[in-house]
């Protein structure tokens, strides 16, 4: 049995190798070891729809649309999502800020971000709108012999709030400190229990890509891999190199081998699959390729996948699979709505354009998209 899975995978990594050179061989050999296990494997993993789907390009606007909650004075505080931030280290400080500010300004009301002592009175300065909490801890402050109290209080510190949040974002700005690294799986294993939803994105990709059962199985988690962690995912999961031919196929079999997770390929498309189906969205975006961009990303995937969640609690619309999924709807929407924010900052503000000045656009790209009244 466990040769039959072991060959089976081996197989759709072969389909998704450029070179036919090393097909030719690995076909003798597939002829060799019995081709039967493995036909009936690709037709389980691609089904009806043959070993190349289709990549459907998102009706993006009609989801932001379909999502987003009305402006309603019945609402209270908190109604409109309330996200944390795992992230913000010595080093970076600018990365959790905008994932965390980018909620807000989209329209979550309240938005955390959990990061160690020397990030906590910096973000804090560049916004009063943030709540910030100085818990998490880097190896060089923690003596060894401290390490498994420093550890039970830091993951208490995060997780007694857990429960309030509709949403987590780890990884923005976090850094690869390994004992940071270690709480934060323990933050990652608590919210799985709670069944909080999770982006992992930058720094939080390293971690998960190094300890996949931190996510395998968890259809609530999200990653947000961008061109180098993409790369990284795929070296480690799928034992090959990134194969743009094939960039549906394989983006697909990574997040089914992964188990049930939804992944977004960043880059000049943005892909997005769970497994099932993928989702493309291409409308313009910006051509400065200013860091943070992906942050915003994270924080904006937060909201819109909460309000995806809270709009298809509430109602019954029988969608196909991969529409129903709220986590890809989340992806979806962010993707558009970032790319229309950074198209609008570059049209006034071209070479200058920074991030800071894309999250400013998001209010009027969403209002343009879905207006407040
Ligand atoms: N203003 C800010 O504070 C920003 C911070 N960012 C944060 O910066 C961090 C890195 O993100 P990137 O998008 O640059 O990551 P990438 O993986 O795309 O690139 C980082 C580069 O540095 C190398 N690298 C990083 N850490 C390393 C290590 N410990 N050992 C060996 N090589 C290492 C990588 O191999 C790569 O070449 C993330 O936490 C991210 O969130 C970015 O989001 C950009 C903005
Ligand atoms: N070549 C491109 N053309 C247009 N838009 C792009 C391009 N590359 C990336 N983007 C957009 O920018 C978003 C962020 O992608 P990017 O690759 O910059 O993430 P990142 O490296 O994680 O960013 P960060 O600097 O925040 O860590 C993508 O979702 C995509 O919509
Ligand atoms: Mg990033």
């Amino acid at each position: 049995m466990s040769s039959t899975v072991a060959l089976s995978g081996c197989f759709e990594n072969w389909m998704l190798a450029s070179s036919s050179a090393i097909f030719r061989r690995q076909l003798f050999l597939l002829k060799t070891l019995g081709g039967h296990c493995c036909r009936v494997h690709m037709e389980r993993i691609h089904g009806a729809e043959g070993a190349r789907a289709a990549t459907l390009e998102a009706d993006a606007e009609g989801i932001i649309r379909k999502i987003t909650p009305v402006m309603d004075p019945r609402l209270y505080k908190g109604q409109a999502g309330k996200v944390a931030v795992i992230g913000g280290c010595r080093e970076y400080t600018g990365a959790p800020y905008f994932a965390a500010i980018s909620a807000l300004k989209i329209g979550a009301d309240l938005s955390h971000v959990f990061c160690t002592k020397d990030a906590a009175t910096v973000i804090k300065s560049y916004s009063p709108e943030l709540i910030v909490h100085p818990v998490l801890e880097e190896s060089y402050g923690v003596r060894d012999d401290e390490k498994a109290s420093v550890f039970g209080k830091v993951v208490g510190d995060v997780t007694k709030w857990m429960q309030r949040f509709d949403c987590l974002v780890v990884g923005p700005g976090l850094g690869r400190d390994t004992f940071l690294l270690d709480c934060v799986s323990g933050i990652i294993r608590h919210a799985r229990e709670a069944n909080i939803p999770i982006v992992i994105d930058g720094d939080g990709l390293f971690l998960v890509t190094n300890n996949l059962d931190l996510v395998k199985g968890y259809s609530l988690a999200v990653l947000t891999p961008n061109i180098n962690e993409y790369k990284r995912l795929v070296e480690k999961v799928l034992d090959c190199e990134v194969n743009e031919e094939e960039a549906s196929e394989q983006l697909k079999l990574l997040a089914r081998r992964i188990g049930d997770v939804t992944i977004f390929r960043k880059g000049k498309l943005d892909l997005i699959s769970d497994g099932e189906r993928v989702n493309k969205v291409s409308i313009s975006g910006s051509p400065r390729r200013c860091g943070g961009q992906g942050d915003i990303l994270s924080g904006s995937v937060a909201v819109f996948s909460s309000w995806a969640r809270q709009r298809l609690s509430s109602t019954k619309e029988a969608t196909e699979r991969s529409l129903s999924n709220p986590m890809v709807l989340g992806c979806i929407a962010a993707s558009a709505l970032l790319r229309k924010s950074a198209a609008l900052a570059f049209a006034s503000k071209k070479r200058a354009t920074l991030t800071t000045d894309i999250i400013e656009c998001l209010g009027r790209s969403l209002e343009d998209i879905c207006p407040a009244e």
